[in-house]
C-alpha cells in the first residue's frame, strides 16, 4: 500500500548555544503540510525558516516536539535510519545549486539514480525525463559554466525530483536569481507539487514569491504568525502567539 503523503509537526522548539549565549530559533511551532501544494515559509532574516525546514526534513533534531513524515515519527529514528529516510523520500534544492563543474546536466541528475543502484540505461532515461520536466531536455549536454543561473537551478530541481520524492524541500531556491528566473523557478516548484501530488515546501524571504505559492506560512521571532492561502487568497488564519 502506498503510504499517505503527510508531513506534520507539533510543538517544535529549537535553540542554539554559541559561546554560552542561547538563541531561541524556534518556539512551539505546529503545522501540517498538504500534498499537491507549494507551501512557502516566509519571514524576515533570522526568524527561524531554515531551522524549521531542517527539522521538518529530518536534517536536524528538535529540542522539543515531534515531526511525522509519511507516517513515520522521525524522532524515533536513529541517525542512520533518518539518513535512509531522507535518501528514499526527500528531495532538496538549495540556493547555491551545488552542481559538479565537470558534469553535464544529464550526468548531474543521473548520478542520483546511479548512487541508488539503478541500472545505467534506466538511470539515463530517468534523468532525461526529469530534465524534460524542468524544460531543459535540449540543454542536457551542457556543463554548469555553460548554463544560466535559472537553468542551473532547474538542473538542481531535476536532480531533486528524479527519484520522485514525496517530500521536496527548497531553501531560498531563488535568492541567486533575477526576478524573472525566480518567478519561473517558483512556478516550476508549484507545478511539481500539483503534478506529482508531492508536498513541496519552500523557504524564502523574497516577498515577490508570496503571490505564486498555494499557501503562505509567515514566521516571526521563531513562531508561526500567519497561515493563509496564497494564490486563491480565500482563507486567512491568524495564529495567536
Ligand atoms: N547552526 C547555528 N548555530 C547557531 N545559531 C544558529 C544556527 N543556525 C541558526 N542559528 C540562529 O537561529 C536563528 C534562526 O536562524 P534560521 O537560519 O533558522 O533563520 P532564517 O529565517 O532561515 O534566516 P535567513 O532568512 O537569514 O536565512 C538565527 O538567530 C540564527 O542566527
Amino acid at each position: 500500500m502506498t503510504p499517505e503523503i503527510s508531513l506534520s509537526a507539533g510543538a517544535l522548539s529549537k535553540s542554539y548555544v554559541v559561546q554560552n549565549i542561547r538563541t531561541q530559533a524556534l518556539s512551539d511551532v505546529s503545522l501540517t503540510l498538504h500534498p499537491g501544494e507549494l507551501s512557502l515559509i516566509s519571514g524576515p532574516s533570522g526568524c527561524g525558516k531554515s531551522t524549521l525546514l531542517s527539522l521538518m526534513s529530518g536534517l536536524s533534531r528538535p529540542d522539543q516536539g515531534w515531526v511525522h513524515a509519511l507516517g513515520v515519527d522521525l524522532g524515533r529514528l536513529d541517525d542512520a535510519k533518518r539518513d535512509a529516510f531522507r535518501l528514499a523520500h526527500c528531495g532538496f534544492v538549495f540556493q547555491g545549486f551545488n552542481l559538479f563543474p565537470a558534469l553535464n546536466a544529464l550526468e548531474q541528475v543521473q548520478i542520483v539514480l546511479d548512487y541508488q543502484g539503478v541500472p545505467h540505461s534506466q538511470a539515463q532515461r530517468g534523468a532525461a525525463r526529469a530534465l524534460e520536466m524542468v524544460g531543459l531536455g535540449h540543454r542536457r549536454h551542457l556543463r554548469p559554466a555553460e548554463l544560466s543561473g535559472g537553468e542551473k537551478q532547474r538542473v538542481a530541481i531535476a536532480r531533486a525530483i528524479v527519484k520522485r520524492p514525496r517530500l521536496l524541500f527548497a531553501d531560498e531556491p531563488t535568492s541567486a536569481l533575477d526576478s524573472t528566473n525566480g518567478a519561473a523557478v517558483t512556478d516550476l516548484l508549484r507545478e511539481i507539487a500539483h503534478r506529482s501530488s508531492a508536498i513541496v515546501v519552500c523557504v524564502s524571504h523574497d516577498p515577490r514569491l508570496i503571490a505564486r505559492a498555494d499557501r503562505v506560512l509567515e514566521m516571526e521571532d521563531g513562531r508561526l504568525r500567519h497561515d493563509r492561502r496564497g494564490r486563491s487568497g480565500l482563507s486567512f488564519k491568524e495564529i495567536s502567539p
